[in-house]
């Protein structure tokens, strides 16, 4: 069935209507607990989801597979995503191709963003220039088999020359063929109602469905809102300032936000019935938002599958599960279900269907062109760019590539061992001190609920010279307690310890079970260093017309260093200098002396 005959139902039958969207995971593992997580969502009842297209056509066999699975296997109502980027005519009809072998009936026909590292969209030869161009090439191709959805903008499109001109472009879509439109997150209903009279004023009837993100934790929110340029209403910042290390009270609150905006909408004269929920491949954000709706209600009149076994290996062959729930296999897997939603982690676990996420958002340095430069300069050698790591270790510097943020309180109980790491050339990108067992509330070192006990291992993560790491892995291999990754660009690898997630931060809290939100993982790793890399070359890029020679050194760096990870297992151990001491002994080694400020000998 198509969308729109759906939302005719719905509509019939006098009760609002909601859906899913879902992105491609970045493992295998991922998929797995993606379709197990969407089969455990079908119960809330959505009339359709919905698969995004990889940024720059990076994703189209997952998903023109992710469609069929989901209508041969789920059975589910299913709409994909097509973009025109990188895609000459014929991959956009092999991709319409599959969907219709598939049996899905609904295209959500857009442009697309440009692909990686590149700012201006261009069209490929023999492709499309804009999304009016797929919807007329869908129509013609395939009449009115079918649904159409296209991109629609409240706070406007970034590159709209006016909203006149935008609403007039967007009118041409519908009159070409397009028969719903799919909105862009938002945050302020005032906005979404004015476009959404605008629409209407100018004879636009097709249903409008809002794109509705819940607010799931307040680094991804704040992430999001600031890559897309979303507007947030002050207030909701203010609202959020106070709560924001709390995961779940931030979830709390931000579901009683979003559902507000949702009932000013459904409540405003725009014919609207139901919304599109982005899910990010999570469930309980999206679950709580129906909850506090009162949608689910709704949804109890979906009859929920009957008891299937897992279609996870890991969780099908579970053999450690309390036998109390032997019988209740189901109420077993519930009660677990939210062990990988906390994606705060490091690297967070890789086998959950939400790990890769920036990977949809499309990769890019967090800040614009012009302000990157400001913050970083112009680059001269090794020790410039050591001298940038080490002022952000010790607060003086507001940014780097790696983290849009300056460094966080706890940073500052190893500062300085930082700096001089970074001073020796060890480019540092993510750290965190030994903590064992301080309070929930502590300003710098608690997070989680109140009245908890919060810990953490030692760990480092660095880009390492490549004439260092045979050395620097030698001594790790004989430190006591340290466990580590390290791997080029290439994708080489090394490690001395297991596959498999190792805990480095977990809390005790009143009244619930150990809470674990961030694990090193060695597939995670694996699959962030891509992200890492890309981030050190979108550094150079900015230099490449300007400073070529910045741009050589930079690009330079970010081919050749490696990328480690650095465990400190001993938590309870006292000595906080001890996961930097590998560092010190190689130093000694090549006769560095640390006592100074002058180590920076060994990086020009
Ligand atoms: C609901 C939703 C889902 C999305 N899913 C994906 C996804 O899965 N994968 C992905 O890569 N991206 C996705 N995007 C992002 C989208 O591809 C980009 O935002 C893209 O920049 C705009 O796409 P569009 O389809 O609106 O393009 P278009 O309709 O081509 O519009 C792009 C710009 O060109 C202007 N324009 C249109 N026609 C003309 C004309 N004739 N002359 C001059 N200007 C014109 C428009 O006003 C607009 O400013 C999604 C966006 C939304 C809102
Ligand atoms: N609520 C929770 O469950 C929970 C658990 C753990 C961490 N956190 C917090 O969540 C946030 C996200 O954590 P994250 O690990 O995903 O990433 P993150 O980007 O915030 O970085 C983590 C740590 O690395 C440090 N760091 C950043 N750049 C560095 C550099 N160049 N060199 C050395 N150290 C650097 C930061 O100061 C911070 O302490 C952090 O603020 C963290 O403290 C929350």
């Amino acid at each position: 069935m198509r969308i729109s005959d759906k939302i005719k139902k719905a509509e019939r039958e006098g009760r609002p209507w909601w859906s899913f969207e879902f992105f491609p995971p970045k493992t295998s593992e991922g998929w797995v607990n993606l379709y197990d997580r969407i089969e455990r969502m079908q119960q809330l009842g959505p009339i359709f989801v919905d698969i995004t297209w990889g940024a720059g056509g990076s994703t189209s066999d997952a998903t023109t597979g992710f469609v069929k699975t989901a209508h041969s296997e789920l059975g589910l109502e299913t709409c994909m995503h097509l973009t025109c980027t990188n895609m000459p005519t014929e991959m956009v009809d092999q991709a319409l191709k599959e969907a219709y072998d598939s049996g899905c009936r609904n295209i959500l026909a857009l442009r697309g963003d440009p692909p990686r590292g590149v700012e201006e969209w261009k069209p490929v030869e023999g492709g499309f220039n804009h999304a009016i161009d797929l919807v007329r090439h869908i129509r013609k191709k395939y009449g009115d088999y079918f649904d159409i959805g296209v991109a629609g903008f409240p706070e406007g499109h970034p590159q709209s020359e006016s909203p006149e001109a935008e609403i007039r472009h967007f009118k041409a879509k519908v009159d070409a063929g397009a028969n719903v439109v799919f909105t862009q997150m938002f945050y302020d209903a005032d906005v979404f109602i004015d476009w959404g009279r605008r629409l209407r004023a100018a004879g636009i009837t097709i249903p409008i469905v809002p794109g509705i993100m819940p607010i799931q934790t307040y680094a991804a929110f704040k992430r999001r809102t600031d890559f897309a340029g979303t507007i947030v209403p002050k207030e909701l910042w203010d609202m959020l300032e106070p709560i924001k290390d709390d995961d779940a009270k931030v979830r709390e609150f931000g579901t009683r936000y979003v559902a507000d905006m949702c009932r000013k909408i459904l409540n405003a004269d725009l014919g609207i019935h139901g919304m599109h929920f982005y899910t990010m491949n999570l469930s309980r954000g999206t679950e709580m938002l129906l909850e506090e709706l009162q949608f689910v209600a709704m949804a109890d009149r979906v009859k929920p599958l009957p008891w299937r076994v897992s279609l996870t290996q890991k969780r099908r062959t579970e053999t450690t599960r309390p036998i109390f729930w032997s019988n209740r296999q189901r109420s077993y897997l519930t009660r677990t279900r939210e062990w990988d939603e906390f994606p705060n982690g490091r690297w967070g676990d890789a086998s959950s269907p939400a790990f890769g996420d920036v990977d949809a958002l499309q990769l890019a340095l967090p800040h614009k062109p012009q302000d990157a430069v400001k913050i970083w300069g112009t680059p001269r050698s090794l020790g410039d760019i050591s001298a940038l790591f080490a002022r952000f270790c010790r607060g003086d510097l507001k940014a780097l590539p790696w983290s849009d943020q300056p460094a966080a309180k706890e940073t500052s109980y190893i500062a300085e061992q930082l700096a001089k790491i970074n001073e020796l050339g060890f480019l540092t990108i993510n750290s965190q001190p030994r903590v064992d067992g301080v309070s929930s509330d502590d300003p710098a070192l608690g997070w989680g609920p109140m009245n908890g006990y919060c810990y953490q291992k030692a760990y480092l993560e660095f880009f390492c010279p490549p004439q260092h790491v045979e050395a620097l892995l030698a001594i790790l291999d004989k430190a006591p307690s340290i466990t580590y990754h390290a791997v080029n660009k290439q994708g080489e690898f090394h490690s001395n310890t297991a596959p498999g997630p190792n805990a480095v931060t977990w809390g005790v809290f009143p009244g619930a079970e150990v809470i674990q939100p961030t694990v090193v993982d060695s597939t995670a790793f694996q699959a962030w260093k891509d992200e890492a890399y890309e981030l050190g070359a979108q550094w150079a890029l900015l230099y490449r017309e300007s400073e070529p020679e910045t741009h050589k050194l930079i690009q330079g760096i970010f081919d050749e260093f490696h990328l480690v990870n650095i465990v400190f297992n001993d938590y309870r151990n006292t000595d906080d200098d001890a996961v930097f001491k590998p560092f010190y002994e190689l130093a000694q080694q090549n006769g560095v002396h640390l006592n100074g400020s002058s180590t920076a000998a060994t990086t020009d």
